[in-house]
């Protein structure tokens, strides 16, 4: 699954760069959104992320391309891996800024984990 955002000002943080925090929060929903809807019916709540890293900064007007693929499936767990890129609407080029893993698991209404459905 594919996804866009602008980087806006209220994103930055006081050195004028994306804060790490709303990247993070991005990954989290994207990820949860592409696992929703690969798995329709299924109720997910995120367990853990791997590593984390940040190598380059992403300034305002940034535009960021998301893309979320699953990479793993056990019991009642699955894994997307997010990778995030900035476009440079000048050229027409893009660079690869943020990778991680994200894991979700299957919970019922009482957020107790569930098995995954079969394929
Ligand atoms: C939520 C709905 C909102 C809807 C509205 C719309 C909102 C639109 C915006 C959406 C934005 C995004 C939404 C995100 C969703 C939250 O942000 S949810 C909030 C944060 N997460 C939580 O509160 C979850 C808290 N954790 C728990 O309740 C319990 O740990 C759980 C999830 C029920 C799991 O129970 P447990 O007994 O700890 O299970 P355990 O056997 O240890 O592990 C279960 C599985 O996880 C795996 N696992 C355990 N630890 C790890 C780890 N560190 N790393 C990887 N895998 C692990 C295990 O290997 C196992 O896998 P399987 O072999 O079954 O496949």
């Amino acid at each position: 699954m594919e996804n866009y955002k602008v980087v806006r000002p209220g994103h930055l943080n006081h050195y004028g760069h994306l804060f790490g925090g709303f990247m993070l929060q991005w990954v989290d929903e994207i990820g949860w959104i592409a696992a929703s809807r690969d798995n329709p019916g299924c109720r997910f709540v995120t367990i853990g992320m791997d590593r984390v890293e940040f190598h380059r900064g992403v300034g305002e007007g940034a535009v960021l391309r998301f893309e979320a693929a699953e990479a793993r499936r056990g019991t009642s767990s699955l894994t997307y891996a997010v990778s995030v890129f900035a476009d440079d609407l000048e050229t027409g080029t893009e660079q690869a800024i943020f990778s991680t893993c994200i894991t979700f698991v299957r919970v019922d209404e009482d957020g107790r984990k569930c098995p995954l459905p079969v394929r």
